[in-house]
């Protein structure tokens, strides 16, 4: 025995290099024919390794690779050994149907904050179905399309202050404003409010407070390509030595706006165990932290003071970015297309001259009126087609049984997900011009409206197009903030019209735009003039 064990070590000492190379060449055929998925058309390097992928997404336009990618194979592409992408908006039910089975991949685990050494799975990271559908069951009444009148007195605190500093910072300023990062400064604010009654500073001082900005982008930068071999996160990020160390308090890595959560709780929890009310604390109109702590209150065996942070921090981490970028995108596509941009103007001050708008003297427009400026919705729906937030894929695992997706037999355990970058390019749902900025589309065509039948044609191929937009996900991990985020560009890009001339500052220059999951823009600088605000024409009477 101790012979042919010594035999087999010599030979392998002997010939390492080629061992070696017949093992990788193994792990490679496995990898490729793994599940059967071999079946699936793609790039041969992404069916037999996940460092193709990785270093996809490291190049920052993955989208741009991946409609490449589902116009050269059709609509189901492997994109790693046990990853498949699936683009016609057929797939959307079977993934993320209601009670489907499907969990989210490890993607999202990398994307789990750690406090003092332990990992935090929030309502948006966690992989399991039970604690997220607990979790949202306890947090759901306070994103209620009926809670939203109680957080648009805090929108227009900070929408207000915006308008204010816009004037003062960018108004004739010949070096014109960063205008993604402004957005970003007010959608930070905007949840810092919302959810705390409080704001975090940026508008007022036009600085990144505390370098959140920064650090949420170095951030994304990191868990969009390690998110694609999320078992890299456990060698680096969360290596179990580093947490060990973290935990016996050798470092204290805390993300500032988790240490903003914890001041503000550190506020309340003392006084409400005292029977202080939130009122007396000066919380205005509930706020957010506040549900939560009723949420903490109702359920003290579930929700947690820990779930109760981690559910306050998540709102800056979900929900800043995703909504500055979809202002920026609404913002840019109308200043490269002057005529909408006029279009929506001529609404908007129509709606003015008409008496619509409460506001005369800021430009504030409520949730209320912006809901009748029907070009100002297809303005924003376009922008959301066009450029949807989340850039990749977004990942789950099929059930143990396996499922059937868009007439395809997929074993249990594969990756699969859709994206809105080609969900949203469907030309069957969208138009033969799905590449083209084109608000009209959301509008029913006047000449296709002559009949009963047309006008019923019309508004089916609408309601189809709505309910296939994909920008805000789908299912039981829809996004919880879509309300409070609608609320923000409803109000705000009106607001800004009324009372600006924005312009590009190099009309000629197109944005860049970086896919670390979240597809930012870079390089889209305005310049601000200031506008007469329009008035009503009964009050211009009144005052002549
Ligand atoms: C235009 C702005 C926004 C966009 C485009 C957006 C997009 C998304 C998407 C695509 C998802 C689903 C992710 C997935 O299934 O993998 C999601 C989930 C989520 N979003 Fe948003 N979001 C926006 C604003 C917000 C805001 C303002 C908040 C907080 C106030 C927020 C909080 C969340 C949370 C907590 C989840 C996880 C929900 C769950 O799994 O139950 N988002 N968002």
């Amino acid at each position: 025995m101790h012979g042919l064990t010594d035999q087999l070590l010599r030979v392998l000492a002997q010939h390492w290099i080629s061992v070696s190379v017949i093992g990788l060449a193994l792990w490679l055929l496995k990898n490729r024919y793994h599940n059967g998925l071999n079946k699936y058309p793609g790039p041969l390097v992404a069916s037999v390794t996940d460092w193709w992928r990785l270093l996809d997404v490291y190049g920052r336009r993955p989208e741009v690779t991946h409609r490449a990618l589902h116009r050269k194979y059709g609509d189901v592409v492997r994109l790693g050994p046990n990853s498949l992408s699936f683009s016609s908006p057929r797939a959307l039910k079977s993934i993320y149907g209601l009670n489907k089975g499907f969990i989210k991949s490890d993607f999202y685990v990398v994307q789990q904050s750690v406090a003092k050494g332990h990992r935090l799975p929030s309502l948006f990271s966690s992989t399991d179905n039970d604690f997220h559908a607990r979790f949202r069951r306890c947090v759901n009444s306070a994103f209620a399309m009926s809670a939203l009148v109680q957080y648009e007195p805090f929108v227009d605190n900070t929408t207000k202050l915006f308008l204010r500093r816009t004037r003062e910072l960018f108004v004739n300023n010949p070096e014109g404003c960063n205008f993604t990062q402004w957005l970003q400064f007010y959608a930070f604010d905007v949840i810092g409010e919302i959810t705390y009654s409080k704001r975090h500073g940026f508008v007022e001082k036009n600085e990144d407070i505390d370098g959140i900005v920064a650090y949420l982008a170095r951030l994304f930068l990191y868990v969009a390509p390690i998110g694609q071999m999320p078992f890299l996160d456990r060698l680096l990020q969360k290596n179990p030595i580093y947490l060990k160390l973290a935990q016996k308090g050798f470092f204290d890595v805390t993300f500032p706006v988790a240490k903003f959560a914890s001041d503000r709780m550190a506020e309340r929890l003392p006084e409400l165990a005292k029977g202080v009310s939130a009122s007396e604390l000066g919380v205005k109109s509930p706020d957010l932290l506040s549900k939560f702590l009723a949420a903490h209150e109702a359920h003290p065996e579930f929700m947690s003071e820990n779930l109760v942070r981690t559910m306050a921090v998540s709102m800056a981490f979900a929900g800043s970015e995703t909504t500055a970028i979809s202002l920026s995108a609404v913002f840019y596509f109308l200043l490269k297309n002057p005529y909408a941009l006029e279009r929506l103007r001529g609404e908007i001050d129509e709606a003015a001259r008409s008496g619509a708008f409460a506001d005369s003297e800021t430009g504030l427009v409520t949730w209320h009126e912006s809901q009748r400026l029907t070009y100002l919705d297809a303005c924003i729906k376009e922008a959301f087609r066009l450029h949807p937030a989340a850039g990749l894929p977004l990942e789950r695992i099929v059930p143990q049984q396996g499922a059937e997706i868009d007439g395809h037999f997929v074993p249990g355990g594969t990756i699969v997900g859709c994206s809105a970058w080609l969900i949203h390019m469907d030309k069957d749902i969208f138009g033969q011009d799905v590449e083209a900025y084109r608000p009209e589309r959301w509008l029913p065509d006047e000449t296709l409206c002559q009949t009963e039948s047309g006008q019923e044609a019309e508004l089916r191929r609408i309601k189809e197009m709505n309910g296939t937009m994909f920008q805000f996900g789908m299912g039981s991990r829809t996004c919880i903030g879509k309300n409070i985020s609608l609320l923000e560009i409803y109000k705000l890009v009106p607001s800004m019209l009324r009372r600006f001339e924005i312009r590009l500052q190099d009309p000629s220059q197109e944005w860049e735009l970086i896919n670390a999951w979240f597809v930012k823009q870079q390089n889209f600088t305005t310049t601000f003039k200031l506008r007469d605000i329009v008035k009503a024409e009964g009050e211009l009477l009144a005052t002549a």
